[in-house]
């Protein structure tokens, strides 16, 4: 496979589209769910696109708080975390992207855990 994974992801379109379906699954999620209830939706989904835009190389810039920062604050646990990244995968299962795609994605968001996880 040839081309930045943004390109292989199919572009910033591709990317807002699971990420309106994660921010969609995460709200509804029973372990984590709560924790974005008063979260919104359009903003997040675009905060995210943005982010994973430009860590798989696309020409989008990511103009939040870091992850320390973002998180910082909250109530999140191991657990928390490894539940956010079972609906990321759903979200992409469901939006058809590749397994392979899938794990290359995974790979660039799991050293933030250290960031994220406020409770260990
Ligand atoms: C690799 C994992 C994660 C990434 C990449 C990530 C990314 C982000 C980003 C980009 C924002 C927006 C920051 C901004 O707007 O400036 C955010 C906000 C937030 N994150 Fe995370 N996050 C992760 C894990 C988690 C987990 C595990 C939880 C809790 C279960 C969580 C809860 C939240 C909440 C509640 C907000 C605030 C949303 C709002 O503005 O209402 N995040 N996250």
């Amino acid at each position: 496979n040839s081309g930045s994974l943004y390109d292989q992801l199919g572009g910033k379109e591709s990317i807002r589209t699971v990420m309106d379906d994660f921010v969609a699954r995460v709200k509804a999620d029973p372990r984590i769910g709560d924790q974005f209830q008063n979260t919104d939706a359009n903003r997040l989904a675009s905060q995210l696109t943005d982010q994973v835009c430009e860590a798989t190389g696309g020409p989008c810039k990511y103009v939040g708080l870091d992850m320390k920062a973002a998180h910082a604050g909250m109530t999140i646990t191991k657990a928390h975390f490894n539940a956010l990244v079972e609906v990321l995968v759903a979200s992409m299962n469901a939006k058809g992207v590749p397994f392979d795609l899938q794990t290359d994605i995974l790979a660039l968001l799991a050293p933030m855990h250290r960031d994220v996880i406020t409770v260990r």
